[in-house]
């Protein structure tokens, strides 16, 4: 059962009230969340009662694929080596998050995370602090076929990777590359080395690989995969998105329900963006052949429950995908004579003026007020 918004969780502190509580922005306000009561060892509290556990950090804002719901056909100006953070950065900071603020999750991602160099040393390196952490990366798969023997070694957990259509030119007119069977055999190796339960993440365009939908499912049922399908999200760069254009979580269940018999997973959702289905396939109907996801942020939104925070490549909290503002810690963390408690503190602050969803004070994409962030998903660390 989710925390209800507006309700300070059982045992927590309540959320500030009377003249004397300094003003709240989402960027936060140095010593807010000191000000409210919160002490570290609440973790990164906000003021709807919910505690962020999940931690998503950027390794890169730089991608090999330029897919339309998320990047422009020319790419972004990518951000100066200075300007991101280090490894060394990377693995104090989740020292941080983990050791003091109750981070219990890390999520790597980006941009593409198979991009940086030195990925393997970063998961090493926090998998030499933190022997229990689950570790998982979301990656678009191009040049995971070289490198997962290594993160597996390295330490990481689990794998997603996101895969919209199993047809060459679909995948191209997706992506604007013509990667598929790079992408492939990224996955195929990623499941030979047993990187974890692999799941595979697919948005749905209309017209383009909407009716792929049974076939993708098919696959992945097949080969152990547990698919989601993730309803587009006003985020890309061309600010083509329309409330009516996007494929509805209803919709996708309509598709599958033509060859499958999906029926509610009894697992606990546990504050996972993915409503799951076990899957039934129509001529077998005794035999659950997989799982799917669906991850409805649009017409099912999931805020109430949210326990996620994001650090951006550049070392800048976002307490919510959808954030105008943005927190930098990295300053901070170069700063000399700087302690991990006082980076923590500036965390906190500003994961205490996280919104109650989709960035505004109730949820609504594409609704009047919606106002879409400046930084595109790949900018924003997906
Ligand atoms: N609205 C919203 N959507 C999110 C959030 N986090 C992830 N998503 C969506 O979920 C998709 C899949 O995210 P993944 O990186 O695979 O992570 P996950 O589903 O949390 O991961 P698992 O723990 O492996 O199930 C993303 O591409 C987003 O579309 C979030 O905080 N808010
Ligand atoms: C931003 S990417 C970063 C990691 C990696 N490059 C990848 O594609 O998996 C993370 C996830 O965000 C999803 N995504 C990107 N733009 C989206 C959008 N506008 N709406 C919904 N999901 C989106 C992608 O499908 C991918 O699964
Ligand atoms: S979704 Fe991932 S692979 Fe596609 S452009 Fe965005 S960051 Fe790159
Ligand atoms: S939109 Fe914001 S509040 Fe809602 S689930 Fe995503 S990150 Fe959390």
């Amino acid at each position: 059962m989710g925390i209800q918004l507006g309700m300070p969780a059982v045992g927590l502190p309540a959320p500030p009230t009377g003249a004397s509580a300094p003003p709240v922005t989402e960027g936060g306000t140095a010593g807010i969340a000191a000000a409210a009561g919160i002490r570290a060892a609440d973790g990164l509290l906000d003021r709807y009662g919910r505690r962020a556990t999940d931690m998503r950090l950027s390794l890169t804002d730089k991608c090999n694929l330029r897919c339309t719901y998320c990047m422009p056909a020319e790419g972004l100006d990518w951000l100066a080596k200075d300007k991101v953070l280090s490894g060394a950065e990377i693995i104090r900071l989740v020292g941080i998050g983990v050791d003091v603020l109750g981070v219990r999750e890390l999520r790597l991602t980006g941009g593409e995370p198979l991009v940086r160099a030195d990925l393997v040393d970063i998961v090493a390196g926090i998998r030499a602090n933190h022997p229990g952490l689950p570790i998982s990366l979301t990656t678009n798969g191009l040049g995971l076929d070289k490198k997962a023997q290594a993160l597996r070694d390295a330490g990481l957990t689990r794998i997603n990777v996101s895969l919209d259509s199993l047809h060459p030119d679909t995948f191209a007119q997706l992506t604007r590359r013509p990667f598929l069977a790079r992408v492939l055999a990224g996955v195929e190796e990623a499941a030979r080395v047993g990187l974890g339960l692999i799941k595979i993440n697919a948005v749905l365009m209309r017209g383009i690989n909407d009716v792929e939908a049974p076939d993708l499912l098919e696959w992945a049922v097949s080969h152990g995969f547990e698919l989601r399908f993730i309803e587009q999200m006003p985020l890309d760069a061309d600010h083509g998105w329309t409330r009516d254009g996007m494929i509805t979580a209803a919709e996708i269940r309509g598709r599958l329900e033509r060859d499958f018999v999906l029926t509610p997973d009894p697992r606990q959702r546990d504050g996972a963006p993915a409503e799951r289905w076990e899957v039934r396939r129509r001529a077998e109907p005794e035999t659950v052949a997989g799982t799917v996801g669906i991850i409805a942020s649009v017409t099912e939104p999931f805020c109430a429950d949210c326990r996620r925070t994001r650090i951006t490549a550049e070392g800048s909290v976002r307490s919510c995908l959808f954030s105008h503002e943005e927190t930098d810690l990295r300053e901070l963390l170069r700063s000399p004579g700087v302690g991990d408690a006082e980076v923590a503190a500036r965390w906190q602050d500003a994961m205490w003026g996280k919104p109650k969803a989709h960035g505004m004070d109730h949820t609504g994409l594409g609704d009047a007020d919606y106002v879409q962030p400046d930084r595109t998903m790949s900018a924003i660390g997906g």
